[in-house]
């Protein structure tokens, strides 16, 4: 596999900036995960590393080599779309086989006998290897496009909310799936996703895009501790982070005009009163919805918590994040 930069990348559709000069390395084994809301520019970044789409300005390379001018089948690049695109009138198997049986790749039919049993595997489709595409359920087929990435061997997986069709079982095992694969294979990923699981859970790093820039790019885990604005801070977290006024509790910095509490930063038990409107028991965790100085609040609590709605709790920051009026964060 190998690395790929983005270098400078502008592109506008009719006088509209999708994106605004992004740069960003991806680097080869990572798994890179891009979040933001729609419209924020991520699929078109999938298109411009691809060769779908071209950009205005800048550059992609990929293995130390500018890809300007080069088609989506001279990148090697293995895409995965939300939808499934499948060849109706082939089986299971001859879906998966398709992207190996490339002339100039003369690869043994053995060779593509134990890939495709090997990837049916992993997916859960092996009982169904020789049924037709169209006799497959949606989730089934998505499985299948998923496979026919997973046979070849690209220089980068492109996949654009791979898992969004799928239930919530399937989601997860493919979630553990893919990850396993990545570690094991050393692939390289750019993936796009909603879902804020699969970021935190699959992603080596996160790219955060706002209106077309990138607006933070690090570990999920730094995403999550060290956002550099409530825009990023928000994008990972559920529930998400609570987000107040700073003047709300003592010792906020002078310039903050809002204050970050992330669920599990708010300390129970001194501090403030702050009124339990609901408890919501998950099994492992229970969450705490507070009202406090008219203010909705989430936090979690020890799991068996007697606490009833209308009882009264003392609240304090554990771990504040402070923002400007800009929503910049102020470290
Ligand atoms: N082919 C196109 N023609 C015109 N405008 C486009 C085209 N492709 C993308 N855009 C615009 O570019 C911007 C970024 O779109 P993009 O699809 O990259 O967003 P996204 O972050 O992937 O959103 P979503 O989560 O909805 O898929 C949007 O304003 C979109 O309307």
């Amino acid at each position: 596999m190998a690395e790929v930069i983005l270098q400078n990348i502008t592109k506008s559709f009719s006088g509209n900036r999708a994106l605004d000069d992004v740069s960003m390395i991806v680097p080869d084994g990572s798994f890179v995960v891009l979040l933001g809301p729609t419209g924020a520019g991520k699929t078109t970044t999938l298109r411009m590393v691809s060769g779908l789409d071209t950009p205005d300005s800048g550059d992609v390379i990929i293995g130390g080599q500018s890809m300007l001018g080069l088609t989506p089948a001279q990148r090697n690049v293995a895409m995965v779309f939300q939808q499934y695109s499948l060849y109706p009138h082939l089986s299971v198997r001859q879906n998966l086989e398709f992207p190996l049986k490339s002339p100039l790749l003369k690869t043994p039919q053995r060779v593509i006998d134990e890939k495709v049993n090997a990837v049916a595997e992993t997916l859960q489709i092996s009982h169904k290897l020789d049924n037709k595409a169209t006799a497959l359920s949606g989730g089934e087929m998505q499985r299948v496009s998923i496979g026919r990435a997973l046979v070849r061997n690209p220089q980068i997986y492109l996949m654009d909310e791979p898992l969004s069709s799928l239930d919530a079982k399937l989601r997860s095992d493919l979630r553990i799936e893919l990850k396993n694969i990545q570690a094991k294979s050393g692939a390289t990923l750019l993936y796009v996703t909603h879902d804020q699981i699969e970021a935190m859970t699959m992603a080596t790093h996160v790219g955060v895009l706002h209106e077309g820039r990138l607006v933070q790019f690090g570990s999920p885990r730094e995403i999550y501790e060290e956002p550099i604005s409530i825009y990023a801070a928000t994008r990972l977290g559920q529930p998400r982070i609570n987000v107040l006024p700073a003047e709300l509790f003592p010792g906020a910095p002078a310039k903050a005009k809002s204050i970050g509490l992330r669920p599990e930063h708010i300390y129970q038990g001194e501090g403030q009163n702050a009124t339990v409107m609901r408890v919501e028991h998950l099994g492992d965790q229970t969450r705490l919805h507070l009202s406090f100085k008219m203010h909705n609040l989430i936090t979690v609590t020890d799991a068996h918590t007697e606490l009833k709605g209308g009882e009264t709790v003392k609240i304090q920051p554990s771990r504040p994040l402070y923002f400007d009026a800009a929503g910049m964060r102020l470290v």
